[in-house]
């Protein structure tokens, strides 16, 4: 079997998040969830929230679908690297993406979220795709989505093939040659913590020397930018006039009229540029002149994330296979 959906971006301006819809129950109940391949929990905003903490979210209410199955005694709390969490009890039920259904599937449904995810009404809740060792469902863990299908599927990968401002696509099964162009150039994963961690084999500013120091790093389709050793950010922001690191704002701002270089990084003997329109995130508070960096240090961090800033220049394979790789190409 195979699956494919669309990866939609929450907000005109600036590529903060995607979501794709999935639906759960039956009849069928359509949400849009945020695939995270930084997590491994599949939680819904649902009908045990307090209306208080629902704002536009569409929600899943099991005791409308006729497929729902309380998972007895179990509960879930889940918090996210910019604090912001969520926590509840657990159904398994129906779940489709993209045509690609998964019976039993662990639904797990908010009796609380944090403001953050009350006040981003565009997603209703998250498809984790890290490896299921990070599921939070107690007293026993459960399966993603991925992991739940992957038996089924024609190929045990899924892909993703994000864009700048425009919808891009999620396929789980194959890898279509459609979407990339030249060689797919595939790295070990090193799946210890959870995450799908690869080593980049190092990066370049603008059109300076590429630098071949290796990176590790995790793919995390459910964060927006890119956090990187200090050495590699305050090279990158030395070549902007202005720019500063700002205690304030929480990370590397500039003057939004500033040229801003390129940032290139390697896979292998692969590189991927970002150019330096995608480099500016967005105005620190609407309509001033100082713009966020969509490259941030990664020293608050802990561990360095090539988010959906870096994933969208390029076709990614996430192989679930053994051992588990990660594949990046051009496109
Ligand atoms: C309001 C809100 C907050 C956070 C996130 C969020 N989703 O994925 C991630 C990253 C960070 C790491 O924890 C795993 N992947 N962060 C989504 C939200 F809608």
């Amino acid at each position: 079997s195979t699956g494919s959906a669309a990866a939609v971006p929450i907000n005109a301006e600036f590529d903060i998040a995607y979501v794709t819809p999935v639906t759960l129950g039956t009849p069928p109940q359509t949400l849009q969830l945020d695939f995270d391949s930084g997590s491994s929990d599949l939680w819904v905003f649902s009908s045990h929230l307090p209306t208080s903490q629902i704002r536009g979210q569409e929600i899943y209410a099991p005791n409308k679908s006729s497929t729902a199955k309380l998972l007895d005694g179990h509960s879930w709390s889940i918090t996210y690297g910019d604090g912001s969490g969520s926590r509840g009890n657990v159904y398994t039920d129906n779940v489709t993406v993209g045509g690609l259904m998964v019976e039993r599937q662990a639904i797990e449904c908010a009796q609380q979220v944090s403001s953050s995810f009350t006040s981003e009404a565009h997603i209703d809740g998250l498809v984790g795709l890290g490896f299921s060792t990070l599921n939070t469902v107690s007293p026993k863990s459960q399966l993603t989505f991925f992991d739940n299908a992957k038996g089924a599927l024609d190929s045990p990968v899924f892909t993703a093939d994000l864009k700048h401002k425009q919808a891009g696509t999620y396929d789980f099964g194959f890898i279509d040659k459609a979407k990339y162009t030249g060689e797919i150039t595939y790295v070990p994963v090193n799946n210890d913590p959870g995450y799908w961690t690869f080593s980049s084999s190092g990066y370049a500013v603008g059109s300076g020397n590429f630098s071949a120091s290796p990176i590790s790093g995790i793919a995390d389709t459910g964060t927006s930018l890119i956090y990187l050793p200090t050495a590699v950010v305050t090279a990158y922001y030395r070549q902007v006039q202005g720019a500063t690191n700002s205690r304030s704002y929480g990370g590397y701002v500039f003057p939004c009229s500033a040229t801003l270089p390129s940032f290139t990084f390697g896979v292998g003997e692969a590189r991927f540029t970002i150019p330096p329109a995608y480099m500016s995130y967005a105005a620190v508070t609407p309509g001033s002149s100082t713009c966020f960096g969509g490259l941030q240090s990664s020293n608050g961090v802990g561990i360095n994330i090539w988010g959906d800033l870096a994933l969208k220049v390029a076709f990614v394979v996430f192989n679930g296979g053994t051992p588990p790789t990660i594949g990046w190409a051009a496109k």
